[in-house]
């Protein structure tokens, strides 16, 4: 296989150390957008969202800030922490967002953007878009989007949500769960994936979603790929781990990848 310029990946945005939360860039000047998707805020919602710079809800996501948010903060006042948590942006076809969690926030100066006129893309499509597209948000090309709440729910959803990683293969997008995190390894680059083992791993998985490999190789793996073939109705690369001393798993392949990696519940 042709050679193919690095990309480094890193889990360092959910560390719990207060160095990392300078807010909305950390060490290796990667910025995040935090996107609150329509299911049960993970625990680590608060800390993501002190590390944003721009906080979108796609539609219900909003309903899962108002409630959730109050309720990871139990012994506080809740109208003190929504007014802590306000998003900038609801999103989306706007048919599960209720009425006065949209006033509450529309008060507070969120904008609600109203899409219901297409009912072809998802609300995640739609708020990835709007990020993209947004030339008001900086660091634009050392973004990364991460979308709360993508996994572990309705498998038509999970589906969508998979696919739209396929929509921006451009653009550094992870899918988390408080179980596990998924994103793309666009087959143009070699992939050096850095594990943070306070809070991810050992278990992983790399699978080829879109289109069969017909060549993968990774090195820090138990079951490590050789030039190897994947394919769905073939092999593919699930209950994997990531060996106890590589700090580093490094993956090439002739096609896009989903890699997973399951999350540490204590962290
Ligand atoms: N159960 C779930 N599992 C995974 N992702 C979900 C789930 N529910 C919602 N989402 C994500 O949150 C986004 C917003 O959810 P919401 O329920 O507001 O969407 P929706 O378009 O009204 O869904 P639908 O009408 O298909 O039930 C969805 O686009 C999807 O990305
Ligand atoms: C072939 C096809 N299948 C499903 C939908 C429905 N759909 C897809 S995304 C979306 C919006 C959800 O907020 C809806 C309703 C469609 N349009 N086309």
């Amino acid at each position: 296989m042709a050679p193919r310029p690095a990309m480094s990946h890193s889990s360092a945005f959910l560390l719990p150390s207060p160095s990392a939360a300078a807010a909305g860039a950390d060490a290796d000047g990667a910025a995040y957008a935090l996107l609150v998707l329509n299911q049960r805020l993970p625990r680590f919602a608060p800390r993501l969202w002190d590390r944003a710079q721009v906080r979108v809800c796609a539609d219900g996501g909003a309903n899962r800030v108002f409630d959730g948010m109050p309720e990871l903060f139990p012994g506080q006042d809740p109208d003190e922490v929504r007014r802590r948590y306000k998003p900038d942006v609801i999103k989306g076809d706007l048919d599960s967002v209720r009425p006065e969690v949209k006033e509450y926030y529309s008060n507070m100066g969120t904008q609600i953007v109203d899409e219901s006129h297409d009912q072809d893309t998802t609300d995640l499509h739609k708020c990835v878009a709007f990020i993209t597209e947004n030339s008001a948000i900086p660091n634009k090309s050392n973004l990364c989007i991460l979308a709360l709440g993508a996994l572990g729910g309705r498998f038509d959803h999970e589906m969508g949500n998979i696919n739209v990683l396929h929509l921006f293969p451009n653009n550094r997008i992870i899918l988390l769960s408080d179980d596990c995190l998924i994103f793309l390894l666009p087959r143009t680059h070699t992939h050096n994936i850095h594990i943070e083992r306070s809070i991810e791993g050992p278990h992983c998985g790399l699978i080829p979603i879109g289109a069969p490999s017909a060549t993968t190789t990774t090195t820090g793996l138990q079951w490590n790929l050789d030039n190897t073939s994947m394919s769905f109705g073939g092999l593919i690369s699930t209950s994997n781990i990531v060996r106890e001393e590589s700090t580093v798993v490094t993956i090439t392949s002739d096609s896009d990848l989903i890699w997973t990696i399951s999350l540490r519940h204590h962290s």
